[in-house]
Parts: structure tokens; C-alpha cells; sequence
């Protein structure tokens, strides 16, 4: 026995391909081309890494690429005027500002002034409480391509225990949220809580959100359970480095009942989720359906 493993790489792939489907389609049916802009504050050699690969997807799917690099130590009145322009522009239907920003900025202030009908990271004030009251929002990536690999391993989600580890706003929360839309009941842990090994071992469903390296050992693990493994840390490894996520990925395969794998779980389903976004902000700009299944 032992857990199967999620291929986020492969289902990621998949959900492009469709992206790209109706990017095609689009084109050829109302000569409209979705376009993403990505702005990059300061040099975070890890955030390059994501902001060309989201570059390089983008095109792939046939949309239009804005990449911005700015400088670190950018005035903020510089970032807002550029989001100001970017709102603007009718060939722009997504905004995405990397985060994190350099201390100097409010990062609150930044993404609220994003039109949050552009905002396909789904951060803004507007979409947070559009997606609070289950309305039509544009869903944060991460949790949504989370949520799309659970619905696809386990069909309907209604009355499992789902525990979310971490409560960001960029991931906890939006994740808490759409399971308590997928009528899970919900548990949201962070660093106060007690006997963490105690409620994730109660968990049908566990999705570790935190940021420390393999923090989740197998033994925390309900046998079967749906590991849904979010965090990336990079650690050192001999002479080289690698990545590993929150959970104890030899200790929880052999309990668990699937699992996603750091690298090439979460992490491609982020983007590809991101692509699905900017089409569904762009179909929405146009008074057009937004495709089924890309978006909840
Ligand atoms: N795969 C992907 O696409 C993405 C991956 N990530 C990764 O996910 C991880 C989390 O990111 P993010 O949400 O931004 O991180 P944050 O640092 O914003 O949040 C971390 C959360 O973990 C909680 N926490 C910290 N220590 C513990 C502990 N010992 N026990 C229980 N909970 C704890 C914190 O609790 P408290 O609130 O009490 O401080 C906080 O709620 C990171 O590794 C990040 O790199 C992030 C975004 C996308
Ligand atoms: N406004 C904003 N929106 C974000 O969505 C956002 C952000 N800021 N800041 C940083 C985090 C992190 N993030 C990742 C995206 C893809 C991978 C990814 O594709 N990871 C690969 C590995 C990549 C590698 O090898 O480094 C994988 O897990 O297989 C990881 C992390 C999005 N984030």
C-alpha cells in the first residue's frame, strides 16, 4: 500500500492546454487576445524564477505577456501610477503584483488599487468578500488549483474534515473558504493552535500552508487521507540545495491516501490557475461566459 502520488506537473499541463482552447477561440470568434501583466518589485532571484515561467506559460497558452520590472526601492506613488496605467488599458484583463514588495511600501494599499476585475490574484478587498459570500470572484490561485486536484481525486468534497494549516491571506483563508463553499467542515490551524498533531490526524483532507520544511510528519497523518501539500522551502542538500514542502513526504507516503509531491504539485497548478484567471477576467471584460470548470 501506499499513498498515490498527485501529478500537479501533468494536471497543470492539462489545464493550460484547455486555457489555451479558449484562447484560441477567442481569437478566432471575437479577435479578442487575453493579456497578463506581471509586475516585479526589486530582484528576489526566486520570484525571477516565477515571474519568467509565468512569462513563458502565458505566451504558450496565446496570450499577451506585460512583464514590469522595477526597481527595489521604487516609490510607491511610481508602483501606483503604473498600476493606474495598467487599469487603463484595455489590452490588459490581468494584473499581477509579486509579492512580497519591499518594506517601504503598504502592500494593502498597492493590491486594493488593482481594479479588481483585473485582479487575477484574487487579493483584493472586493474579491476577498465577493468570494467570503460566495458570490462570483475571481478565486486566489493557489487555493484554486488546490481545490481543483481535490475535486478531481475525491469528487464531491460535502462533509469531509478538511484542515487548512496556516492562515494567510494569500492561501490559508481563500483555501478555508472555498472548502467551507465545498461544504467541508472546516478547521483553520495556525502557530497558536494545540496539539497540532491531534487536528490534522483528524483531517480527511489536509492542506499544509506554512513554510516549514517537512514540518508534517507522517505519524499527523489520517491513514487515507488527501495531502494537499502547499509550502516550498528551499533546504540545503550536500553541496547543492532542493525543495521540500511542509509535509514528511517519505513518512506520510506510505498513510496517506494520495498526496501532492514538492516540486510538481501545487506549485505548476498556481500558474496554471493564474492563466486560467486572466482568461476568465478576460471573457468577463468582454460580456462573455467565462468556460465552466476553469474557475468555481
Ligand atoms: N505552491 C505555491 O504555488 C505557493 C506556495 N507558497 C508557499 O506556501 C507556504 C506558506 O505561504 P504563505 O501562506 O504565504 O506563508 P505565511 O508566512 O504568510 O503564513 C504561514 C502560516 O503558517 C502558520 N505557522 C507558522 N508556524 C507554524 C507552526 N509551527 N505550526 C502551525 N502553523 C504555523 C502561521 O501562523 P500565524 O498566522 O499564527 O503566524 C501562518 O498562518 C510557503 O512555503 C510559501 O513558499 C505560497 C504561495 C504559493
Ligand atoms: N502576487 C503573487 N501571486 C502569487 O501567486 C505568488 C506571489 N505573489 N509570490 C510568490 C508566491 C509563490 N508562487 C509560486 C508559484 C509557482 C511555483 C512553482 O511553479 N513551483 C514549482 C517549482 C519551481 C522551482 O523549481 O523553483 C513546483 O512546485 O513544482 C511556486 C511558487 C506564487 N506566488
Amino acid at each position: 500500500m501506499g499513498a498515490d502520488i498527485i501529478d500537479g506537473k501533468g494536471f497543470a499541463a492539462r489545464v493550460r492546454a484547455e486555457v489555451a482552447g479558449h484562447v484560441a477561440r477567442l481569437k478566432s470568434d471575437h479577435d479578442i487576445t487575453p493579456g497578463l501583466a506581471v509586475v516585479l518589485v526589486g530582484a528576489d532571484p526566486a520570484s525571477e524564477v516565477y515571474v519568467r515561467n509565468k512569462g513563458i506559460q502565458t505566451r504558450e497558452a496565446g496570450m499577451n505577456s506585460h512583464e514590469h520590472r522595477l526597481p527595489s526601492d521604487t516609490p510607491e506613488a511610481d508602483l501606483l501610477a503604473l498600476i493606474a496605467q495598467l487599469n487603463a488599458d484595455p489590452g490588459v484583463h490581468g494584473i499581477l503584483v509579486q509579492l512580497p514588495l519591499p518594506a517601504h511600501m503598504d502592500a494593502e494599499a498597492v493590491i486594493n488599487a488593482i481594479d479588481p476585475a483585473k485582479d487575477v490574484d484574487g487579493f483584493h478587498i472586493l474579491n476577498v468578500g465577493l468570494l467570503g459570500t460566495g458570490q462570483k470572484a475571481m478565486v486566489p490561485c493557489t487555493p484554486l488549483g488546490c481545490l481543483m486536484m481535490l475535486r478531481d481525486r475525491l469528487g464531491d468534497l460535502s462533509g469531509l474534515n478538511a484542515v487548512v494549516v496556516g492562515r494567510s491571506n494569500i492561501v490559508g483563508k481563500p483555501m478555508a473558504q472555498l472548502l467551507l463553499r465545498e461544504s467541508c467542515t472546516v478547521t483553520v490551524a495556525h502557530s497558536r493552535t494545540r496539539d497540532l498533531a491531534a487536528v490534522c490526524r483528524g483531517a480527511d483532507i489536509l492542506v499544509a500552508a506554512v513554510g516549514r520544511p517537512r514540518m508534517i510528519p507522517g505519524d499527523w497523518v489520517k491513514p487515507g487521507a488527501t495531502v494537499i501539500d502547499v509550502g516550498i522551502s528551499r533546504i540545503a542538500d550536500g553541496d547543492r540545495t532542493r525543495l521540500v514542502g511542509d509535509v514528511d513526504f517519505d513518512s506520510a507516503l506510505p498513510v496517506a491516501g494520495a498526496i501532492t509531491p514538492v516540486p510538481g504539485g501545487v506549485g505548476p497548478m498556481t500558474i496554471a490557475c493564474l492563466l486560467a484567471n486572466t482568461l476568465t477576467a478576460c471573457c468577463r471584460a468582454n460580456g462573455l461566459e467565462a468556460p465552466e470548470g476553469l474557475t468555481v
